[in-house]
C-alpha cells in the first residue's frame, strides 16, 4: 500500500506527473493538491480532491512540482523569490502532517529549495536526510538521450545510463560521461565533448527557449519525476538494491564536508538512502567540472538556509 501525493498537481508538470503516478500499479492512493483547479484535475483523473492537510495524511511519498517556471532570459535563481515561500509553506504542511514521507522536490531552484525543506524539517524536529531528495533525474534522462543520439541509435536511450552529479542548474550539473554505460566513441573530438557537457548543463534552456514564454520542461520532467518516484516506491515496498543517480540527498558524500547537499549515485532501501556512492574514477575534465560546481552550489545552499533562518527570525519578532 503506497500513498503518493502531488503538491502543485494542476500545473504543467503536476498534471502529467499525476497521470503517470495514477498509471503506476504500485500507487494505491493518490492525493492531489494545488491552489487552483484541483477538483478539475482530480475529477479528470477520477481521483480524490482534498485540501492539502487531508491530502497529505498518511502520505508515503510527496512530490512537489509547485511554483513558477522560467521564461526566456531568466535563470532558475530568478524563481527563488516566489518559489522559496511556496516551498517553505508546503514543507511546513508535510512536517506537521506527514513527517515520515519521502519528499521529492522538483520546484526550482532545486539547489536552494531542498535546503529550504531541510531547514523547515529541522525546525520541526523531523528532518531525515535519507528521505529528502531534490529531483535531478531530468539531467540523467537528458544525458542518456543525448549520448544515445551521438551513438546514432535513439533506441538505446532507455538503456544508456549516464550518472549526473552535483546540483540542478548550469555549471552545478556535472555529467560523468566517462562512466556512461555505453562509452562515447573514442573519435569524439574535444569540441564535441565540451558541447555535449554544455548541452546537458543547459538542456533546460533549450526547452525554455522553444516554449517561448509558455514555461519550461513539463512532459520530460513528469516522465523523469515519475521514473524516480517509481524507484522510491519499489524501495519502500522492500525491493533491494535499487540504484539511482539522482537526488541532492542531504547525506554526506565524499564532498560532504564542503557540501551538505550533492546529488550522487545512491542505493535506495525501505528507509530511504542506504548508501551514497563515491564519485568513483573520474577524468581530469570531470574533476574540473566538479570543482567549478562547488562554489555555485555552496552559494545556492546558503541562500536556501538563510531564507528559512530569516523567515523564522521575522516570525519570532512579530510574536
Ligand atoms: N527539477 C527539475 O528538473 C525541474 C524541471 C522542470 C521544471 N521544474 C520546476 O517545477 C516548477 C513547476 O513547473 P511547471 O511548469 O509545472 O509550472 P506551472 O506554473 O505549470 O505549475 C505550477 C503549479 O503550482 C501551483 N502552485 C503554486 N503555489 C502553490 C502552492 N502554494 N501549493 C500548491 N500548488 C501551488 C500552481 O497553481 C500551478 O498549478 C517550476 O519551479 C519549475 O522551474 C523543475
Ligand atoms: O530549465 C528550467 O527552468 C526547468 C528545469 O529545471 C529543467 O531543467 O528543464
Amino acid at each position: 500500500m503506497v500513498k503518493a501525493v502531488v503538491l502543485g498537481a494542476a500545473g504543467g508538470i503536476g498534471q502529467p506527473l499525476s497521470l503517470l503516478l495514477k498509471a503506476n500499479p504500485l500507487v494505491t492512493e493518490l492525493g492531489l493538491y494545488d491552489i487552483v483547479n484541483t477538483p478539475g484535475v482530480a475529477a479528470d483523473l477520477s481521483h480524490i480532491s482534498t485540501p492539502a492537510k487531508k491530502a497529505l495524511t498518511n502520505a508515503d511519498i510527496v512530490v512537489i512540482p509547485a511554483g513558477v517556471p522560467r521564461k526566456p532570459g531568466m535563470t532558475r535563481d530568478d524563481l527563488f523569490k516566489i518559489n522559496a515561500g511556496i516551498v517553505k509553506g508546503l514543507a511546513t504542511g508535510i512536517a506537521t502532517t506527514a513527517p515520515k514521507a519521502f519528499v521529492l522536490v522538483i520546484s526550482n531552484p532545486v539547489n536552494s529549495t531542498v535546503p529550504i525543506v531541510a531547514e523547515v524539517f529541522k525546525k520541526f524536529g523531523v528532518f531525515d536526510p535519507k528521505r529528502l531528495f531534490g529531483v535531478t533525474t531530468l539531467d540523467v534522462v537528458r544525458a542518456s538521450t543525448f549520448v544515445a543520439e551521438i551513438l546514432g541509435d535513439l533506441s538505446l536511450s532507455k538503456s544508456v545510463a549516464v550518472p549526473v552529479v552535483g546540483g540542478h542548474s548550469g555549471v552545478t550539473i556535472v555529467p560523468l560521461l566517462s562512466q556512461s554505460s555505453h562509452p562515447l566513441p573514442s573519435s569524439l573530438s574535444q569540441d564535441k565533448y565540451e558541447a555535449l557537457v554544455k548541452r546537458v548543463q543547459f538542456g533546460g534552456d533549450e526547452v525554455v527557449k522553444a516554449k517561448d514564454g509558455a514555461g519550461s520542461a513539463t512532459l520530460s520532467m513528469a516522465y523523469a519525476g515519475a521514473e524516480f518516484a517509481a524507484k522510491i516506491i519499489r524501495a519502500v515496498n522492500g525491493e533491494k538494491g535499487i540504484a539511482d543517480a539522482t537526488g541532492s540527498s542531504a547525506l554526506a558524500s565524499e564532498l560532504g564536508e564542503k557540501l551538505p547537499y550533492f546529488s550522487s549515485n545512491v542505493e535506495l532501501g525501505r528507509e530511504g538512502v542506504v548508501k551514497v556512492h563515491p564519485l568513483g574514477k573520474i577524468t581530469e575534465a570531470e574533476q574540473t567540472l566538479v570543482k567549478a560546481a562547488i562554489p555555485e552550489l555552496t552559494k545556492n545552499i546558503e541562500t536556501g538556509v538563510n531564507f528559512v533562518a530569516e523567515a523564522y527570525k521575522a516570525e519570532e519578532s512579530r510574536l
